[in-house]
């Protein structure tokens, strides 16, 4: 049973004999995907107060340190961005603050917001504004808060981290599988795409991440919603000190990630933590956001590789590297698919109309979105 599945609602029940048989797979299980696609974006890190204390993390600053981007940063973050010639804002931040960060909630309230939620609302709207589709990670979020945001966010995601009740995840407020799984169901039934993964090297035994890969497979069987899944390596940083996997073991949990997930769930690796040229032939076909503006805010020692080494990448591996948008294009109305797109599309309306306005529109971001699908990106 995973834990906290049953406080939170979530009915996922991982077959021993399914995770036996993916303890098997290696990387001669799979094959090469036949292109590498990565995203353009700017990250804007709202704030950096967090409710969680995950021990690994650097990113988030205790009550009373916190900070909070004002609309007018956020505006010149994708103000440049766009410039850049990006197509997404990143909102990625610290899981919906508690009340001990009075700092943050007095200056919320100051802006007329109660919650991080409604601000971030704000917040993508002007993303739309200076011409970027908005892809936020908020973390946990709870049905109510999901609604909020879904329809001015192109795509959303949360990290699953793991099925497991890890030592990384301990202390008084913490994460828990069960409430990353409701986060992931919720995005399901209010047809978001979403983005989630794993974070492979904390604590994790090879048993847990085939059962959190098979979770989130069982989650995509149910609602058709996940478009990629990162397989991303823990990194040492000031707060963590435990190592990154080696890599035989990204290797090994690549290849089991390709193995169990349908054909039309990307699978990313971040180049900037992972070895991505050699976990190319253990089946990944993306290399996620990358940015020619920001840092990785929650890894910034580790710096974002050029284009150029996305394209060396690629020609070491013989296949095309292509750009892509924030949402994948299986889920976009059938009118903005391109034509040639052999991929399997989801039914139903995922996109709402403001997206599928900004999509559609005569000005230069739309323009630059189209020319993204067609393949002209760069
Ligand atoms: O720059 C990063 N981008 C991260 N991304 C963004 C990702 O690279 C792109 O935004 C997506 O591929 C959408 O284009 C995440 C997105 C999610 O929805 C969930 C988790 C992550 C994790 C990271 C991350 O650690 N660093
Ligand atoms: C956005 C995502 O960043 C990841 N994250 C947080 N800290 C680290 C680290 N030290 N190394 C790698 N990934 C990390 C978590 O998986 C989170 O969900
Ligand atoms: N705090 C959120 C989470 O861990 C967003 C990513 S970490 C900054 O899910
Ligand atoms: S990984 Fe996310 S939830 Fe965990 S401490 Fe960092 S910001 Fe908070």
């Amino acid at each position: 049973m995973i834990p906290g599945a049953a406080e939170y609602g979530v009915d996922v029940t991982i077959e021993e004999a399914d995770v036996d048989r993916l303890l098997a797979v290696g990387p001669e299980d799979v094959s090469p995907a036949a292109e590498l696609s990565f995203a353009r974006n700017v990250f804007v890190p709202l704030t950096t107060a967090c409710r969680y204390t995950c021990t690994y993390c650097t990113y988030f600053d205790p009550p009373g340190e916190a900070s909070l981007l004002s609309t007018a940063e956020v505006r010149e973050i994708c103000r440049e961005g766009a410039d850049a010639g990006c197509t997404e804002a990143l909102f990625t931040f610290g899981d919906d603050p508690d009340d001990r960060y009075t700092e943050i909630h007095d200056q919320l309230a100051e802006w007329g917001h109660d919650s991080i939620h409604t601000y971030l609302r704000e917040v993508c709207e002007v993303a739309l504004e200076e011409g970027l589709l908005p892809h936020a990670n908020p973390g946990d979020q709870t049905e109510a808060q999901m609604a909020e945001v879904a329809d001015l966010n192109a795509s959303m995601g949360v990290m699953l981290e793991t099925t497991a009740e890890v030592g990384a995840h301990a202390g008084p407020r913490k994460k828990e599988p069960g409430q990353r799984l409701r986060t992931i169901e919720t995005a399901g039934e209010l047809k978001v795409p979403f983005t989630t993964g794993i974070l492979v090297g904390i604590g994790d035994s090879w048993e847990d991440r085939a059962e959190s890969l098979l979770a989130i497979r069982a989650m995509h069987e149910r609602y058709d919603h996940v478009q990629e899944v990162i397989v991303q390596p823990v990194v040492d940083n000031e707060r963590w000190s435990g190592g990154t996997p080696d890599l035989e073991t990204m290797r090994r949990v690549t290849a089991m990630a390709r193995h169990a997930l349908p054909e039309e769930i990307s699978v990313q690796v971040p180049p900037n933590l992972a070895p991505a040229r050699d976990l190319v032939d253990c089946g990944i076909d993306d290399l996620g956001g990358v940015s020619p503006i920001t840092d990785d805010h929650i890894n910034p020692d580790y710096k974002w590789p050029a284009l150029r080494e996305l394209e060396a990448i690629a020609e070491e591996a013989g296949v095309p590297l292509c750009e892509r948008l924030p949402v994948y294009e299986r889920f976009l109305p059938t009118e903005l698919r391109t034509e040639g797109f052999d991929g399997r599309v989801a039914e139903g309306d995922w996109l709402s109309e403001p997206i599928r306005a900004v999509l559609a529109a005569d000005d230069a971001a739309g323009q630059r979105y189209r020319s993204v699908l067609a393949g002209e990106g760069y």
